[in-house]
């Protein structure tokens, strides 16, 4: 099977390279400058010239503070582009799996959402990507939405990255307790896009393998108990670690508001494609042991 998927060096777009010999799939990677989801035109040639059986939008604006200051290059990339690349699909007559995220919901009272649930995002990011959701269901192309969260992996930008930066040089960290969510292992995200891509391919006119679905890794944290989490398998490596100062969202002031829960209903994907997300906590070492062998300088943060 091959597989076109958007971006070059963004976390799941590696994660699906990393397990493309394992999966027997072929990834090809569209990125900048070729494909840049600010110049639309760009999109759909480089679609077509890729020949893809399934098609993979996993690219996105998703700097979530600097989308509050640049509302029109999210929306550009993470709502225009997105139904760009639906009609690009839809044009090829190719299977679309669009890759979208908890913040689409407010995060208050819903939690765990389900699929039906009311979204209600509350940063430019979130509502970007609800723009994004839309403009793929209003092309109408055999596609699945599948919404995630709070990925980490050895690759790109991300939290656990973060964390590991700035215990290198503190004792202390301060990380909000009350914002709550389910963390996803980029790899397992990674499994679950080609197993969806598998049976869309297998099942093309079951309209019960379309539409949005959530997925996330099993058991739910906040930002605070995931910190330690990473900090205690830091502390198994190489056997030291700072303290967590558990703080409210108010003593962490940030230019994007966060959904206080944001934790994701995974039943819909389980019953319709047949596979459970694995415990985010089983393989969070292996990916903080990545993390802490890599020669940092420079690439942390976002
Ligand atoms: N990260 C997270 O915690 C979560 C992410 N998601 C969603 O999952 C998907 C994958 O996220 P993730 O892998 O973490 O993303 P990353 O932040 O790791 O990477 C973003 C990717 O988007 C690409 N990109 C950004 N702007 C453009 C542009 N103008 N033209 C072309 N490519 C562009 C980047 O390109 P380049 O390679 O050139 O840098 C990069 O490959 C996204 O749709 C995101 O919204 C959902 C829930 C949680
Ligand atoms: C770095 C840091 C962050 N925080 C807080 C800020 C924020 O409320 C929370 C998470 O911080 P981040 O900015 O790393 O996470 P954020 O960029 O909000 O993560 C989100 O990214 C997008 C792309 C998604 O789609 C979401 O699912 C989610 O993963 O932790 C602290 O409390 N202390 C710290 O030292």
């Amino acid at each position: 099977m091959r597989i076109a998927v958007t971006g070059q060096t963004g976390q799941l777009v590696s994660c699906l390279r990393e397990g493309a010999a394992q999966w027997g799939v072929e990834i090809m990677s569209l990125g900048r400058p070729a494909v840049d989801l600010t110049r639309l035109e760009t999109i759909g040639p480089a679609l077509i010239a890729v020949r893809p059986d399934v098609i993979v939008s996993a690219a996105a604006y998703t700097a979530v503070d600097r989308a509050e200051g640049d509302a029109v290059t999210a929306f550009r990339v993470n709502g225009d582009a997105a139904g760009e690349i639906a009609r690009a699909a839809k044009a090829m007559g190719v299977p679309l799996i669009h890759i979208s995220t908890d913040y689409v919901f407010d995060g208050i009272g819903g939690a765990p959402y389900a699929e039906t649930a009311e979204t209600g995002p509350v940063s430019v990011y979130g509502r970007s990507k609800r723009a994004g959701e839309k403009a793929v269901q209003a092309v109408g192309n055999n596609h699945v939405i599948l919404r995630t969260s709070w990925i980490f992996s050895a690759y790109g930008a991300n939290f656990v990255r973060t964390m590991l930066m700035l215990a290198r040089d503190r004792d202390e960290v301060r990380v909000v307790a009350d914002q709550h969510g389910c963390p996803t292992n980029g790899m397992d995200i990674a499994a679950a896009v080609v197993t969806v891509a598998h049976q869309m391919l297998e099942h093309r006119d079951d309209y019960d393998r379309r539409g949005i679905f959530h997925f996330c890794g099993a058991g739910a944290t906040d930002w605070a108990s995931f910190a330690d989490a990473v900090f205690d398998a830091q502390a198994e490596f190489i056997g030291v670690r700072p303290r967590v100062v558990r703080i409210a969202t108010t003593d962490y002031p940030t230019a994007a508001v966060r959904p206080p829960d944001s934790r994701l209903d995974t039943t819909l994907i389980e019953r319709t494609f047949g596979f459970r997300a694995p415990a985010w906590r089983d393989s969070l070492p292996d990916v903080v042991k990545q993390l802490l062998g890599e020669d940092m300088r420079g690439t942390y943060g976002r």
